[in-house]
């Protein structure tokens, strides 16, 4: 079994960024890429930041934040990938962009290394598929942001194998996470399929007018003891990204059930997506 010693992270957004940082602070060698070198450079400029309020809070010491910042190398593209134990693939949530990262991942990477993709919904099997390995690619979905969240989802597509599964679980472990097996690639795994249901039934009590944006949320966290309410974490995670993940949900079911609300379409063609652009569901200063 291959032991995972340097994990490449292509994609260096919310979600990329973190889960680099997680695996730093895990004693990985780290490899951040995207297409472009500054966005890499603002993912590590928040882990500083995040560090230093670690250090404040008592949490880490100056040293483990100057060793956790030395293991990671910063670059663009693939480069640096060759020698990597395992790669996630953090990059947006496009299967046709995915797709062709894949087919390149696949070419550059040595090849026992895992292939692991942070896909909030699409098929692994598909993008299994545009490898030669389709045994050592697996889902592994961390969830927002991956530095506080204490889950991984583990997903098998049709041909991963049992050792890619205890290797991937064993990774997420060892960066302090806990995981669950999702055993079949069926879209939107398992956290998603249920966010998402009750995500549709908030904006619907909204468009029919049965309580506001401000009171659904409310509900949420003070009936059912959530942490947040639904259009909280959406603009949270990303108003496209929720988007995305139903879209691909109504495009595998055509059931009308996923199909994207209305006032949601409107948020997106307004660009309104959430925190990261100062407006989503609720108004923020930017
Ligand atoms: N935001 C969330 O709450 C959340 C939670 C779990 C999983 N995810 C999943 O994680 C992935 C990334 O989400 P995010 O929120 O970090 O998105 P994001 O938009 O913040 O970051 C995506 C990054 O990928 C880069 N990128 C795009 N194409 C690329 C390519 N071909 N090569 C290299 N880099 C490329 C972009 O420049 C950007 O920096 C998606 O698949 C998403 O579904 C998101």
């Amino acid at each position: 079994m291959v032991e995972i010693k340097k994990i490449a992270v292509l994609g260096a957004g919310a979600m990329g960024g973190g889960i680099a940082q997680v695996a730093a602070q895990s004693g990985y060698d780290v490899v951040l890429s995207d297409v472009d070198i500054k966005y890499v450079n603002n993912a590590v400029d928040r882990m500083n930041a995040f560090w230093q309020k670690s250090i404040e809070k008592g949490k880490m010491t100056a040293e483990q934040k100057e060793k956790a910042l030395g293991r990671i190398k910063c670059t663009s593209g693939f480069s640096d990938f060759s020698d990597a134990d395992m790669v996630i693939e953090v990059i947006i949530e496009d299967l046709e962009a995915k797709k062709a990262a894949f087919r390149e991942l696949d070419s550059v990477c040595k090849p026992e290394a895992i292939l692991a993709t942070n896909t909030s919904s699409m098929s692994i099997t598909v993008l299994a598929n545009e490898t030669k390995r389709q045994s050592q690619v697996i889902g592994m979905h961390f969830f927002n942001p991956p530095s506080l969240m204490k889950l991984v989802e583990i997903i098998r597509g049709y041909y991963t194998s049992d050792d890619t599964v205890e290797i991937a679980s064993a990774v997420a472990k060892s960066m302090g996470k806990i995981t669950i097996e999702v055993k079949k690639d069926y879209p939107g795994f398992v956290v998603n399929r249920l966010m998402l249901i009750q995500y549709i039934e908030a904006i619907k009590l909204v468009e029919e007018g049965v309580a506001t944006l401000e009171d659904v949320d409310t509900a949420l966290k003070l009936g059912l003891n959530h942490p947040m309410g639904q259009f909280e974490l959406q603009d949270f995670g990303g108003v496209d990204i929720g988007y995305h993940v139903l879209n691909y949900l109504y495009q595998e079911h055509k059931d009308p059930l996923w199909n994207p609300p209305q006032s949601l379409k409107a948020l997106i063609r307004a660009g309104r997506f959430g925190r990261k652009t100062g407006a989503g569901w609720f108004d923020y200063e930017k």
